[in-house]
Protein backbone atom coordinates (compact mmCIF):
# COMPACT_ATOMS: atom_id res chain seq x y z
CA UNK A 1 0.00 0.00 0.00
CA UNK A 2 1.19 3.19 -0.44
CA UNK A 3 2.17 5.23 2.68
CA UNK A 4 -0.26 8.27 4.09
CA UNK A 5 2.13 10.69 2.81
CA UNK A 6 1.81 9.71 -1.24
CA UNK A 7 -0.74 12.61 -2.34
CA UNK A 8 -3.59 11.18 -3.99
CA UNK A 9 -3.84 11.74 -7.70
CA UNK A 10 -7.05 13.67 -8.69
CA UNK A 11 -9.07 11.85 -11.50
CA UNK A 12 -11.70 13.47 -12.92
CA UNK A 13 -14.83 11.70 -15.02
CA UNK A 14 -16.75 12.93 -17.79
CA UNK A 15 -19.69 11.13 -18.53
CA UNK A 16 -21.24 9.00 -16.07
CA UNK A 17 -23.60 6.85 -18.20
CA UNK A 18 -23.06 3.06 -19.19
CA UNK A 19 -19.70 3.02 -18.94
CA UNK A 20 -18.92 5.77 -16.75
CA UNK A 21 -21.23 4.78 -14.27
CA UNK A 22 -19.23 1.51 -14.06
CA UNK A 23 -15.86 3.32 -14.36
CA UNK A 24 -17.04 5.50 -11.12
CA UNK A 25 -18.23 2.45 -9.26
CA UNK A 26 -14.95 0.53 -9.62
CA UNK A 27 -13.05 3.16 -8.86
CA UNK A 28 -15.03 3.62 -5.83
CA UNK A 29 -15.41 0.01 -4.75
CA UNK A 30 -11.71 -0.75 -5.38
CA UNK A 31 -10.12 2.04 -4.16
CA UNK A 32 -7.29 0.26 -1.99
CA UNK A 33 -6.24 -2.24 -4.59
CA UNK A 34 -6.28 0.56 -7.04
CA UNK A 35 -4.17 2.58 -4.88
CA UNK A 36 -1.97 -0.65 -4.18
CA UNK A 37 -1.36 -1.10 -7.83
CA UNK A 38 -1.25 2.55 -8.74
CA UNK A 39 1.53 3.44 -5.84
CA UNK A 40 -1.06 6.43 -5.07
CA UNK A 41 -4.64 6.72 -4.21
CA UNK A 42 -6.83 7.98 -6.84
CA UNK A 43 -9.22 10.18 -5.60
CA UNK A 44 -12.33 10.43 -8.01
CA UNK A 45 -12.82 14.52 -7.64
CA UNK A 46 -15.77 15.00 -9.70
CA UNK A 47 -18.24 13.50 -12.27
CA UNK A 48 -19.35 15.72 -15.26
CA UNK A 49 -22.87 15.32 -16.51
CA UNK A 50 -25.48 16.90 -18.30
CA UNK A 51 -27.96 16.94 -15.69
CA UNK A 52 -26.76 16.72 -12.04
CA UNK A 53 -30.32 16.79 -10.94
CA UNK A 54 -31.06 13.39 -12.97
CA UNK A 55 -31.48 9.96 -10.24
CA UNK A 56 -28.36 7.94 -10.51
CA UNK A 57 -26.76 4.58 -9.59
CA UNK A 58 -26.98 4.53 -5.75
CA UNK A 59 -23.67 4.19 -5.84
CA UNK A 60 -22.65 7.10 -7.11
CA UNK A 61 -22.08 9.92 -4.62
CA UNK A 62 -24.38 13.31 -5.25
CA UNK A 63 -22.16 15.68 -4.41
CA UNK A 64 -19.53 14.42 -7.12
CA UNK A 65 -21.69 15.93 -9.76
CA UNK A 66 -21.17 18.29 -11.87
CA UNK A 67 -22.40 19.72 -14.69
CA UNK A 68 -19.32 22.22 -15.43
CA UNK A 69 -16.67 19.95 -16.93
CA UNK A 70 -14.59 22.33 -17.91
CA UNK A 71 -13.48 23.51 -14.29
CA UNK A 72 -13.49 19.98 -13.48
CA UNK A 73 -10.84 18.97 -15.96
CA UNK A 74 -8.49 21.47 -15.00
CA UNK A 75 -6.89 20.67 -11.92
CA UNK A 76 -7.01 16.80 -12.43
CA UNK A 77 -4.04 14.64 -12.73
CA UNK A 78 -6.15 11.96 -14.71
CA UNK A 79 -8.95 12.64 -16.81
CA UNK A 80 -11.56 10.04 -18.34
CA UNK A 81 -13.76 10.38 -20.88
CA UNK A 82 -16.49 8.28 -21.63
CA UNK A 83 -19.19 10.59 -22.52
CA UNK A 84 -18.79 10.26 -26.47
CA UNK A 85 -19.32 12.41 -29.23
CA UNK A 86 -16.45 14.73 -30.72
CA UNK A 87 -17.51 17.91 -29.14
CA UNK A 88 -17.27 18.66 -26.39
CA UNK A 89 -14.94 15.58 -26.05
CA UNK A 90 -12.38 17.35 -27.98
CA UNK A 91 -11.89 20.04 -26.53
CA UNK A 92 -12.09 19.10 -22.86
CA UNK A 93 -9.36 16.68 -23.44
CA UNK A 94 -7.12 19.19 -25.30
CA UNK A 95 -7.80 21.00 -22.14
CA UNK A 96 -6.79 18.40 -19.87
CA UNK A 97 -4.03 17.75 -21.79
CA UNK A 98 -3.10 21.37 -22.15
CA UNK A 99 -3.38 21.59 -18.53
CA UNK A 100 -0.76 18.82 -17.34
CA UNK A 101 -3.27 15.67 -17.07
CA UNK A 102 -2.76 12.25 -18.98
CA UNK A 103 -6.12 11.22 -20.13
CA UNK A 104 -7.96 7.55 -20.64
CA UNK A 105 -10.29 7.68 -23.32
CA UNK A 106 -13.23 5.02 -24.99
CA UNK A 107 -14.09 7.64 -27.63
CA UNK A 108 -13.17 5.38 -30.39
CA UNK A 109 -14.97 7.77 -33.07
CA UNK A 110 -13.07 10.89 -31.54
CA UNK A 111 -10.01 8.98 -32.19
CA UNK A 112 -10.53 8.03 -35.72
CA UNK A 113 -11.62 11.20 -36.52
CA UNK A 114 -9.18 13.09 -35.10
CA UNK A 115 -6.64 11.09 -33.32
CA UNK A 116 -3.84 12.83 -34.33
CA UNK A 117 -4.56 16.27 -32.99
CA UNK A 118 -4.81 14.40 -29.17
CA UNK A 119 -1.59 12.50 -29.76
CA UNK A 120 0.51 15.72 -30.65
CA UNK A 121 -1.21 17.72 -27.66
CA UNK A 122 -0.07 14.71 -25.48
CA UNK A 123 3.19 14.43 -27.00
CA UNK A 124 4.03 18.52 -26.51
CA UNK A 125 2.61 18.06 -23.12
CA UNK A 126 4.40 15.21 -22.28
CA UNK A 127 1.44 12.68 -20.78
CA UNK A 128 -0.03 9.97 -21.50
CA UNK A 129 -2.79 8.65 -23.91
CA UNK A 130 -4.04 6.17 -23.26
CA UNK A 131 -7.82 4.18 -25.20
CA UNK A 132 -8.10 0.52 -24.32
CA UNK A 133 -11.68 0.51 -23.95
CA UNK A 134 -12.21 2.51 -27.60
CA UNK A 135 -11.54 -1.34 -29.48
CA UNK A 136 -12.77 -4.59 -28.20
CA UNK A 137 -14.00 -3.65 -25.06
CA UNK A 138 -12.69 -5.53 -22.32
CA UNK A 139 -10.25 -7.17 -24.60
CA UNK A 140 -6.68 -5.75 -24.40
CA UNK A 141 -5.85 -5.56 -27.93
CA UNK A 142 -4.94 -1.75 -28.14
CA UNK A 143 -2.15 -2.39 -25.53
CA UNK A 144 -1.16 -5.97 -27.76
CA UNK A 145 -0.66 -4.48 -31.11
CA UNK A 146 0.40 -0.94 -29.64
CA UNK A 147 3.08 -2.48 -26.61
CA UNK A 148 3.69 -6.18 -26.67
CA UNK A 149 4.33 -6.23 -30.87
CA UNK A 150 5.74 -3.21 -31.70
CA UNK A 151 8.64 -5.25 -32.20
CA UNK A 152 6.99 -7.37 -35.05
CA UNK A 153 5.66 -6.82 -38.56
CA UNK A 154 1.84 -7.13 -38.11
CA UNK A 155 0.66 -8.38 -41.53
CA UNK A 156 -3.59 -8.83 -40.65
CA UNK A 157 -5.93 -8.29 -38.28
CA UNK A 158 -9.21 -9.62 -38.71
CA UNK A 159 -12.03 -9.69 -36.42
CA UNK A 160 -15.54 -9.06 -35.02
CA UNK A 161 -15.43 -5.60 -32.95
CA UNK A 162 -18.84 -4.68 -32.57
CA UNK A 163 -20.82 -6.40 -30.46
CA UNK A 164 -23.99 -4.65 -31.36
CA UNK A 165 -24.00 -5.98 -34.62
CA UNK A 166 -22.85 -9.59 -33.58
CA UNK A 167 -25.69 -9.75 -30.76
CA UNK A 168 -28.38 -8.26 -33.58
CA UNK A 169 -27.12 -11.00 -35.85
CA UNK A 170 -26.58 -13.33 -32.97
CA UNK A 171 -30.54 -13.08 -31.97
CA UNK A 172 -31.33 -13.20 -35.69
CA UNK A 173 -29.86 -16.84 -36.38
CA UNK A 174 -30.44 -18.09 -33.33
CA UNK A 175 -33.20 -16.04 -30.94
CA UNK A 176 -35.59 -15.72 -33.93
CA UNK A 177 -35.82 -12.23 -33.55
CA UNK A 178 -36.37 -9.57 -35.88
CA UNK A 179 -33.72 -6.87 -36.48
CA UNK A 180 -35.14 -3.92 -34.98
CA UNK A 181 -36.05 -6.43 -31.89
CA UNK A 182 -32.61 -7.25 -31.43
CA UNK A 183 -31.14 -3.68 -31.84
CA UNK A 184 -33.53 -2.56 -29.29
CA UNK A 185 -32.50 -5.70 -26.67
CA UNK A 186 -28.85 -4.81 -27.69
CA UNK A 187 -29.44 -0.87 -27.07
CA UNK A 188 -31.03 -1.79 -23.48
CA UNK A 189 -28.52 -3.92 -22.51
CA UNK A 190 -26.13 -0.92 -22.72
CA UNK A 191 -23.96 -2.40 -25.96
CA UNK A 192 -25.17 0.11 -28.60
CA UNK A 193 -23.66 3.75 -29.03
CA UNK A 194 -26.09 6.35 -28.04
CA UNK A 195 -27.35 6.69 -31.98
CA UNK A 196 -27.27 2.77 -32.74
CA UNK A 197 -27.04 3.60 -36.61
CA UNK A 198 -23.24 3.92 -35.93
CA UNK A 199 -23.07 0.31 -34.95
CA UNK A 200 -25.51 -1.23 -37.89
CA UNK A 201 -24.25 1.04 -40.71
CA UNK A 202 -20.77 0.12 -39.19
CA UNK A 203 -19.59 3.67 -38.19
CA UNK A 204 -18.95 2.26 -34.99
CA UNK A 205 -16.28 -0.58 -36.40
CA UNK A 206 -14.87 1.27 -39.20
CA UNK A 207 -13.68 3.55 -36.23
CA UNK A 208 -11.88 0.81 -34.10
CA UNK A 209 -10.80 -0.60 -37.65
CA UNK A 210 -8.88 2.87 -38.21
CA UNK A 211 -7.62 2.71 -34.99
CA UNK A 212 -5.89 -0.76 -34.78
CA UNK A 213 -4.52 -0.27 -38.49
CA UNK A 214 -2.96 2.72 -36.91
CA UNK A 215 -1.23 1.05 -34.57
CA UNK A 216 -1.17 -2.73 -36.92
CA UNK A 217 0.95 -0.79 -39.66
CA UNK A 218 2.36 2.40 -38.07
CA UNK A 219 0.54 4.22 -40.45
CA UNK A 220 -2.09 7.04 -39.85
CA UNK A 221 -6.14 5.56 -41.05
CA UNK A 222 -8.64 7.54 -40.45
CA UNK A 223 -12.69 6.74 -40.51
CA UNK A 224 -12.55 7.80 -43.82
CA UNK A 225 -9.67 5.42 -45.25
CA UNK A 226 -12.12 2.55 -43.98
CA UNK A 227 -14.33 0.82 -46.51
CA UNK A 228 -17.83 0.31 -44.91
CA UNK A 229 -21.13 -1.47 -45.29
CA UNK A 230 -23.36 -2.24 -42.41
CA UNK A 231 -25.49 -4.85 -41.75
CA UNK A 232 -28.77 -3.02 -42.47
CA UNK A 233 -28.83 -5.13 -45.67
CA UNK A 234 -28.59 -8.23 -44.29
CA UNK A 235 -32.16 -9.95 -44.03
CA UNK A 236 -33.81 -13.13 -42.05
CA UNK A 237 -33.46 -14.62 -45.42
CA UNK A 238 -29.62 -14.39 -45.68
CA UNK A 239 -28.92 -15.50 -42.50
CA UNK A 240 -31.19 -18.44 -42.80
CA UNK A 241 -29.58 -19.31 -46.25
CA UNK A 242 -26.12 -19.52 -44.19
CA UNK A 243 -26.60 -21.22 -41.81
CA UNK A 244 -28.11 -23.25 -44.84
CA UNK A 245 -25.09 -23.53 -46.42
CA UNK A 246 -22.18 -24.13 -43.58
CA UNK A 247 -22.06 -20.62 -42.89
CA UNK A 248 -22.90 -17.51 -40.36
CA UNK A 249 -22.87 -14.26 -41.10
CA UNK A 250 -20.68 -11.89 -39.02
CA UNK A 251 -19.59 -8.52 -39.38
CA UNK A 252 -16.34 -8.44 -39.79
CA UNK A 253 -13.42 -5.64 -39.58
CA UNK A 254 -10.33 -6.40 -41.52
CA UNK A 255 -6.91 -4.80 -42.09
CA UNK A 256 -4.43 -6.23 -44.01
CA UNK A 257 -0.95 -4.71 -45.57
CA UNK A 258 0.09 -6.23 -48.56
CA UNK A 259 3.21 -5.33 -51.00
CA UNK A 260 0.81 -2.22 -52.29
CA UNK A 261 -0.09 -0.73 -49.16
CA UNK A 262 -2.72 -0.89 -46.65
CA UNK A 263 -6.49 -2.25 -47.24
CA UNK A 264 -9.06 -1.76 -44.06
CA UNK A 265 -12.52 -2.51 -44.85
CA UNK A 266 -16.09 -3.62 -42.73
CA UNK A 267 -18.39 -5.62 -44.06
CA UNK A 268 -20.50 -8.21 -43.58
CA UNK A 269 -19.21 -11.42 -44.20
CA UNK A 270 -20.21 -15.45 -44.16
CA UNK A 271 -17.98 -17.39 -42.15
CA UNK A 272 -17.57 -21.24 -42.26
CA UNK A 273 -19.36 -22.73 -39.46
CA UNK A 274 -16.36 -24.27 -38.16
CA UNK A 275 -14.15 -21.08 -37.98
CA UNK A 276 -14.23 -19.93 -34.04
CA UNK A 277 -15.30 -16.71 -35.22
CA UNK A 278 -18.31 -18.46 -36.20
CA UNK A 279 -19.08 -19.52 -32.83
CA UNK A 280 -18.59 -15.45 -31.33
CA UNK A 281 -22.00 -15.07 -30.17
CA UNK A 282 -23.84 -12.07 -27.98
CA UNK A 283 -22.06 -9.48 -27.79
CA UNK A 284 -18.70 -10.87 -27.52
CA UNK A 285 -15.67 -9.74 -29.78
CA UNK A 286 -12.97 -11.76 -31.50
CA UNK A 287 -9.80 -10.55 -33.08
CA UNK A 288 -7.20 -11.99 -35.18
CA UNK A 289 -3.58 -11.03 -35.02
CA UNK A 290 -1.05 -12.40 -37.69
CA UNK A 291 2.26 -11.24 -36.90
CA UNK A 292 5.79 -12.37 -38.88
CA UNK A 293 7.79 -13.77 -35.86
CA UNK A 294 4.69 -13.68 -33.37
CA UNK A 295 2.56 -15.88 -35.81
CA UNK A 296 -1.08 -16.33 -35.40
CA UNK A 297 -2.68 -14.40 -32.31
CA UNK A 298 -6.31 -14.54 -31.18
CA UNK A 299 -8.08 -11.85 -29.06
CA UNK A 300 -11.51 -12.59 -27.16
CA UNK A 301 -14.03 -11.42 -24.80
CA UNK A 302 -16.81 -9.31 -23.96
CA UNK A 303 -16.91 -6.34 -26.71
CA UNK A 304 -19.78 -4.19 -25.04
CA UNK A 305 -21.77 -3.30 -21.80
CA UNK A 306 -20.66 -0.82 -18.76
CA UNK A 307 -18.72 -3.48 -16.57
CA UNK A 308 -16.20 -4.70 -19.20
CA UNK A 309 -15.47 -1.61 -20.91
CA UNK A 310 -15.16 -0.71 -17.59
CA UNK A 311 -12.19 -2.78 -17.13
CA UNK A 312 -10.67 -1.41 -19.73
CA UNK A 313 -10.79 1.74 -18.66
CA UNK A 314 -9.45 1.47 -14.85
CA UNK A 315 -6.45 -0.41 -16.58
CA UNK A 316 -5.38 2.41 -18.35
CA UNK A 317 -5.83 4.69 -15.24
CA UNK A 318 -3.83 2.35 -12.83
CA UNK A 319 -0.97 2.72 -15.96
CA UNK A 320 -1.57 6.49 -16.39
CA UNK A 321 -0.94 6.88 -12.42
CA UNK A 322 1.90 4.41 -12.38
CA UNK A 323 3.78 7.24 -14.56
CA UNK A 324 2.57 9.75 -12.11
CA UNK A 325 3.66 8.03 -9.26
CA UNK A 326 7.24 6.90 -10.86
CA UNK A 327 7.66 9.04 -13.68
CA UNK A 328 8.03 7.44 -17.38
CA UNK A 329 5.17 7.38 -20.09
CA UNK A 330 2.94 5.55 -22.37
CA UNK A 331 3.72 5.48 -26.25
CA UNK A 332 3.43 8.87 -28.86
CA UNK A 333 1.53 7.73 -32.24
CA UNK A 334 3.82 5.67 -34.59
CA UNK A 335 2.65 6.21 -38.28
CA UNK A 336 6.68 6.73 -39.29
CA UNK A 337 5.59 3.75 -41.89
CA UNK A 338 3.21 5.93 -43.96
CA UNK A 339 1.88 3.14 -46.10
CA UNK A 340 -0.16 3.95 -48.79
CA UNK A 341 -3.76 3.54 -48.37
CA UNK A 342 -5.59 1.07 -50.76
CA UNK A 343 -8.82 1.94 -52.64
CA UNK A 344 -11.42 -0.07 -51.38
CA UNK A 345 -11.80 -2.41 -54.76
CA UNK A 346 -8.32 -3.36 -54.58
CA UNK A 347 -9.48 -5.93 -51.89
CA UNK A 348 -9.41 -9.40 -52.27
CA UNK A 349 -12.44 -11.68 -51.10
CA UNK A 350 -14.78 -13.70 -52.32
CA UNK A 351 -18.18 -13.63 -53.34
CA UNK A 352 -21.38 -15.57 -52.74
CA UNK A 353 -24.25 -14.76 -55.21
CA UNK A 354 -27.92 -15.82 -54.58
CA UNK A 355 -29.87 -14.85 -57.76
CA UNK A 356 -33.34 -15.90 -59.31
CA UNK A 357 -33.16 -17.62 -62.67
CA UNK A 358 -35.45 -18.66 -65.59
CA UNK A 359 -35.37 -22.54 -64.61
CA UNK A 360 -34.42 -23.89 -67.71
CA UNK A 361 -31.26 -25.68 -69.56
CA UNK A 362 -28.32 -23.34 -70.20
CA UNK A 363 -28.98 -20.63 -67.78
CA UNK A 364 -25.87 -21.86 -65.48
CA UNK A 365 -23.49 -21.68 -68.47
CA UNK A 366 -24.78 -18.21 -69.10
CA UNK A 367 -24.24 -17.02 -65.75
CA UNK A 368 -20.60 -19.07 -65.96
CA UNK A 369 -19.99 -17.44 -68.63
CA UNK A 370 -20.14 -14.00 -67.79
CA UNK A 371 -18.16 -15.19 -64.66
CA UNK A 372 -15.43 -15.98 -67.06
CA UNK A 373 -15.29 -13.13 -68.76
CA UNK A 374 -14.49 -10.84 -65.91
CA UNK A 375 -11.54 -13.80 -64.85
CA UNK A 376 -14.08 -15.06 -61.65
CA UNK A 377 -14.14 -18.71 -61.21
CA UNK A 378 -16.50 -20.10 -59.78
CA UNK A 379 -15.95 -22.68 -56.87
CA UNK A 380 -19.32 -23.84 -55.60
CA UNK A 381 -22.59 -23.91 -57.17
CA UNK A 382 -25.94 -24.81 -55.88
CA UNK A 383 -29.14 -24.62 -57.47
CA UNK A 384 -32.87 -25.08 -55.88
CA UNK A 385 -35.57 -26.25 -58.42
CA UNK A 386 -38.82 -24.52 -57.96
CA UNK A 387 -40.61 -25.57 -55.21
CA UNK A 388 -43.89 -28.46 -55.74
CA UNK A 389 -46.73 -26.05 -56.60
CA UNK A 390 -44.76 -22.83 -57.49
CA UNK A 391 -45.67 -22.03 -60.94
CA UNK A 392 -43.62 -19.01 -61.87
CA UNK A 393 -40.87 -20.99 -63.92
CA UNK A 394 -37.92 -20.10 -61.58
CA UNK A 395 -35.11 -21.37 -59.48
CA UNK A 396 -32.78 -20.32 -56.75
CA UNK A 397 -29.15 -20.44 -57.75
CA UNK A 398 -26.41 -19.67 -55.26
CA UNK A 399 -22.47 -18.90 -56.31
CA UNK A 400 -19.67 -19.12 -54.47
CA UNK A 401 -16.51 -17.88 -56.58
CA UNK A 402 -12.82 -18.16 -56.38
CA UNK A 403 -11.02 -14.88 -54.88
CA UNK A 404 -10.72 -12.18 -56.86
CA UNK A 405 -10.25 -8.26 -56.67
CA UNK A 406 -13.67 -6.67 -55.07
CA UNK A 407 -13.47 -4.62 -58.59
CA UNK A 408 -13.59 -7.75 -60.67
CA UNK A 409 -16.31 -9.40 -58.45
CA UNK A 410 -18.45 -6.09 -58.71
CA UNK A 411 -18.67 -6.02 -62.36
CA UNK A 412 -18.73 -9.48 -62.85
CA UNK A 413 -22.17 -9.25 -60.53
CA UNK A 414 -23.28 -6.36 -62.93
CA UNK A 415 -23.06 -8.10 -66.19
CA UNK A 416 -24.76 -11.16 -64.25
CA UNK A 417 -27.23 -8.81 -63.56
CA UNK A 418 -28.12 -7.96 -66.96
CA UNK A 419 -28.28 -11.56 -68.45
CA UNK A 420 -31.96 -12.08 -69.62
CA UNK A 421 -32.59 -15.48 -67.20
CA UNK A 422 -31.33 -13.63 -64.09
CA UNK A 423 -34.91 -12.23 -62.65
CA UNK A 424 -33.68 -11.09 -59.73
CA UNK A 425 -29.59 -10.91 -57.97
CA UNK A 426 -31.04 -11.46 -54.33
CA UNK A 427 -28.35 -11.24 -52.74
CA UNK A 428 -24.76 -10.53 -52.52
CA UNK A 429 -22.37 -11.43 -49.43
CA UNK A 430 -18.93 -11.40 -49.17
CA UNK A 431 -16.92 -14.80 -47.66
CA UNK A 432 -14.46 -14.74 -45.26
CA UNK A 433 -12.58 -17.07 -42.87
N1 LIG B 1 -21.35 1.04 -24.12
C1 LIG B 1 -20.34 0.30 -24.49
O1 LIG B 1 -20.41 -0.94 -24.51
C2 LIG B 1 -19.06 0.94 -24.91
C3 LIG B 1 -18.94 2.29 -25.10
N2 LIG B 1 -17.74 2.83 -25.50
C4 LIG B 1 -17.60 4.27 -25.67
O2 LIG B 1 -17.69 4.87 -24.39
C5 LIG B 1 -18.29 6.17 -24.51
C6 LIG B 1 -19.51 6.22 -23.60
O3 LIG B 1 -20.41 5.22 -24.01
P1 LIG B 1 -21.71 4.89 -23.13
O4 LIG B 1 -21.39 4.99 -21.71
O5 LIG B 1 -22.24 3.62 -23.69
O6 LIG B 1 -22.65 6.07 -23.58
P2 LIG B 1 -23.87 6.70 -22.76
O7 LIG B 1 -24.66 7.47 -23.75
O8 LIG B 1 -24.54 5.68 -21.95
O9 LIG B 1 -23.12 7.69 -21.76
C7 LIG B 1 -22.57 8.91 -22.12
C8 LIG B 1 -22.92 9.86 -21.03
O10 LIG B 1 -22.20 11.07 -21.22
C9 LIG B 1 -23.10 12.14 -21.01
N3 LIG B 1 -22.67 13.31 -21.76
C10 LIG B 1 -22.67 13.48 -23.09
N4 LIG B 1 -22.27 14.72 -23.39
C11 LIG B 1 -22.03 15.33 -22.23
C12 LIG B 1 -21.60 16.64 -21.89
N5 LIG B 1 -21.36 17.55 -22.83
N6 LIG B 1 -21.44 16.93 -20.59
C13 LIG B 1 -21.69 16.03 -19.64
N7 LIG B 1 -22.11 14.77 -19.89
C14 LIG B 1 -22.27 14.45 -21.18
C15 LIG B 1 -24.45 11.63 -21.50
O11 LIG B 1 -25.50 12.38 -20.92
C16 LIG B 1 -24.42 10.19 -21.01
O12 LIG B 1 -24.92 10.07 -19.72
C17 LIG B 1 -18.58 6.36 -25.98
O13 LIG B 1 -17.48 7.02 -26.58
C18 LIG B 1 -18.67 4.94 -26.50
O14 LIG B 1 -18.36 4.84 -27.86
C19 LIG B 1 -16.64 2.06 -25.71
C20 LIG B 1 -16.69 0.72 -25.54
C21 LIG B 1 -17.92 0.05 -25.15
N1 LIG C 1 -21.46 0.06 -29.48
C1 LIG C 1 -20.23 -0.63 -29.34
C2 LIG C 1 -19.76 -0.54 -27.93
C3 LIG C 1 -18.38 -0.95 -27.76
O1 LIG C 1 -17.45 -0.47 -28.38
C4 LIG C 1 -20.42 -2.09 -29.69
O2 LIG C 1 -21.56 -2.52 -29.81
O3 LIG C 1 -19.41 -2.79 -29.87
NA1 LIG D 1 -10.10 -3.20 -25.61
Amino acid sequence: MPGPSVTPLRVALLGCGVVGTQVARLLLEHGEDLAARAGAPLELVGIAVRNAAVQRDSAIPRELLTEDAETLVSGADIVIEVMGGLEPARTLLLRAIDGGAAVVTANKALLAEDGPTLYKAADAAGVDIYFEAAVAGAIPIVRPVRESLAGDHVRRVLGIVNGTTNYVLDQMASGGLSFEEAVKQAQDLGYAEADPTADVEGFDAAAKAAILASLAFHTRVSADDVAREGITHVTADDVAWAERTGHRVKLLAIAEQTEEGVSVRVHPALVPLEHPLANVRGAFNAVFVEADAAGPLMFYGQGAGGRPTASAVLGDVVSAARHRVLGGKGPQESVYAALRILPPDAAVTRYQVRMVVADRPGVLAQVAGALADHGVSIDTVRQAGAEPGDETGTASLLLTTHAAREASLAATVAAVRELEPVHEITSVLRVEG
